[in-house]
């Protein structure tokens, strides 16, 4: 494991509490002192990577330092992630270590906290994990068993329905947090002391760490003005409609059927997949596509539900 902030920390104690033996490493002296502290593993990043060819390698580092890390990486190591950006991590890892067997993760799990101590070992329990592989290989299975172990259901795509994906749920909501909260305190004292249910939830993210949240909002550029352009369609609609007929109806209804289509998820179906088979990657890949998820592995059969 190298990084140990909210998720590398959380990955760490969850594969530790799933029976796996893990170790770790972080640039963090004081994320490695408390997680020493705490009983764990940790050493030098070099220590780490050197220390067993066949370990599975999770990197959890944000965007910025993957290129420097990258280059430090045997050829042959099989390596995952968990950045909330996969496009220009799989871009990173074409260019700074072409020889190792990369397969591209990201658990849809966090909290507004950062660093070790906000690290959970149930944070992934029923999260998405998303992974997204070029082969369907057993260094995929070994990729999807971890997101298993720890609790979670794989969520098979390509990096670039990911990044779509996660432009719209993830990083368009952290921006209007963002704005809302800006928006809310510019109110004054007033404003602030009567926020209640509604602004605490539509703000909560904008309590994140601003480095973070920039380095994923801004990793995953291209996607996110795609989404900040709907965005603005409807708040420009909405704006309109209000100022001209005083009536809301068409954007209140159309989120309020959006926040169903969420909470009532279609009932889902359970299939096998077998990842021998030539059509493996693209079946998988197409299950992730329509809200799928794969639930179980058992040697190379995947137990999976499809929506
Ligand atoms: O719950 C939160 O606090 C989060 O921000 C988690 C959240 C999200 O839902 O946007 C944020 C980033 C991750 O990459 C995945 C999930």
């Amino acid at each position: 494991m190298i990084g140990l902030g909210l998720i590398g920390g959380s990955v760490l104690r969850a594969a530790k509490a799933a029976g796996r033996t893990v170790w770790g490493a972080t640039a963090s002296k004081e994320d490695a002192d408390k997680a020493r502290a705490e009983g764990f593993d940790i050493t030098s990043v070099d220590e780490a990577l050197g220390r067993d060819p066949e370990a599975l390698v999770v990197l959890a580092v944000p965007l910025p330092a993957l290129p420097d890390l990258l280059r430090k990486i045997p050829a042959g190591t099989r390596l995952t992630d968990v950045t909330s950006v996969k496009g220009p991590v799989h871009d990173a890892v074409h260019r700074y270590a072409k020889e190792v067997r990369f397969v591209g993760g990201h658990p849809m799990a966090g909290t507004s906290q950062s660093g070790w101590d906000a690290g959970s070992a149930t944070l992934f329990q029923n999260a998405a994990w998303v992974v997204t592989p070029e082969e369907a290989d057993d260094h995929l299975n070994d990729v999807m068993e971890l997101a298993l172990d720890l609790g979670a259901h794989v969520v098979p795509t390509t990096p670039e329905e990911h990044d779509e994906a996660v432009a719209r749920i993830s990083h368009l909501p952290h921006v209007m947090a963002a704005i809302l909260a800006a928006t809310g305190a510019d109110g004054g004292p007033l404003a602030m002391a009567l926020a209640a249910g509604s602004f605490g939830d539509g703000t909560r993210v904008a309590g994140s760490r601003p480095e973070l949240v920039r380095a994923m909002c801004e990793g995953n550029r291209d996607a996110l003005l795609m989404a900040v352009d709907d965005a603005l369609g409807r708040l420009g609609a909405a704006r309109g409609s209000l100022a001209s007929t005083g009536g809301l109806a068409k954007t209140i209804e159309a989120g309020h059927e959006g926040r169903n289509t969420l909470v009532n998820q279609p009932q889902r179906t359970k299939i096998t997949i077998d990842l021998t088979k030539p059509g493996a990657l693209a079946a998988l890949r197409n299950l992730g596509s329509r809200g799928g998820r794969v639930v179980g592995l058992n040697g190379s059969t995947a137990t999976a539900e499809t929506s």
